[in-house]
């Protein structure tokens, strides 16, 4: 049997992976999807013709990747691509976030990743992908949303260094750093401290983002970052030293 697991299937960037995924990859039995929320899920598979199995998980939870390890290892698929999107972010200064909030971020952007991954690998082959959704937010560190940024910073370092490692078996590791996205995100990222104004002139079409990734995961490219604005930011946070981008970054969108 030939899959596809996506993560935070049930909304945004991960849901519009499933539909363009089921386009994308022909040969595929079954895109195994999870989220929290089912019924998300359940309406996501009357819309598309190939067979959702649906894996209601709350990522943060001690054993729910204990139950798809558990799940792997009885189906023992073919996995041609896992795309990792779960994720959150909570604006604020670091001491005014509850650290329930920082945790999360921790356990679900870094810690459910990785060993998503890591149980994921051994059903892969020469052919598979790995997309991973980091943010443009780990280009370099930011105030008002540092734990956020740190731990997309470990994803990207993470994921780039992983694609290393798996070159020599044929899996390639694409990881994704979006700007500003319009999808739920900024439901939660915002509840409590609002984003700056600024970025609701780069909000990009999650269609868009997407379909990019998907390209760029084709050719093998390390990374995918959509449109022009988030590329120049990436080479900004190359030249520039950080100390001074921090400085302004605080100043002036915080
Ligand atoms: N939108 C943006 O501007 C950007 C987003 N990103 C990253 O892209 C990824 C997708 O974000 P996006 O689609 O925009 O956000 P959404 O809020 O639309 O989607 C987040 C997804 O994660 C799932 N999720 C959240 N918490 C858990 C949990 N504890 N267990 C299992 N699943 C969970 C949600 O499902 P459910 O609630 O049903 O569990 C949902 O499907 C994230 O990693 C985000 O950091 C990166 C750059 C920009
Ligand atoms: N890149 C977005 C989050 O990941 C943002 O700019 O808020």
């Amino acid at each position: 049997m030939q899959i596809a697991i996506v993560t935070g299937a049930s909304s945004g960037i991960g849901k519009e992976f499933v539909f363009q995924l089921t386009k994308a990859y022909r040969n595929l039995d079954e895109i195994w999807v999870i989220a929290r929320r089912e019924e998300r899920l359940v309406e996501l598979q009357k819309k598309l013709p190939l067979k959702l199995r649906i894996l209601t998980y709350d990522l943060t939870e001690e054993g729910s990747i204990t139950a798809l390890k558990e799940l792997l290892a009885e189906e023992k698929p073919q996995i041609k691509v896992l795309v990792n999107s779960s994720g959150f972010g909570k604006r604020g200064y670091f001491e005014e976030n509850s650290y329930e909030d920082i945790k999360g971020m921790i356990d679900l952007n870094c810690r459910s990743l990785t060993e998503i991954t890591y149980v994921c690998i051994p059903y892969m082959s020469k052919g598979s992908r790995i997309i991973q959704l980091a943010s443009s937010a780990a280009f370099m560190p930011q105030p008002n949303f540092a734990v956020y940024s740190a731990s997309k910073s470990f994803v990207f370092s993470f994921s780039r260094a992983l694609r290393r490692e798996l070159s020599g078996k044929g899996i390639y590791v694409t990881t994704v750093c979006p700007g500003p996205v319009r999808t739920e995100f900024f439901g939660i990222a915002d509840s409590e401290c609002p984003r700056p104004m600024f970025k609701d002139a780069f909000m990009a079409d999650p269609v868009k983002v997407v379909s990019k990734a998907i390209r760029d995961s084709h050719k093998k490219k390390e990374y995918s970052i959509y449109g022009g604005v988030m590329k120049a930011f990436y080479v900004l946070s190359k030249a520039a030293p950080h100390r001074v981008l921090i400085f302004f970054a605080d100043k002036f969108f915080s």
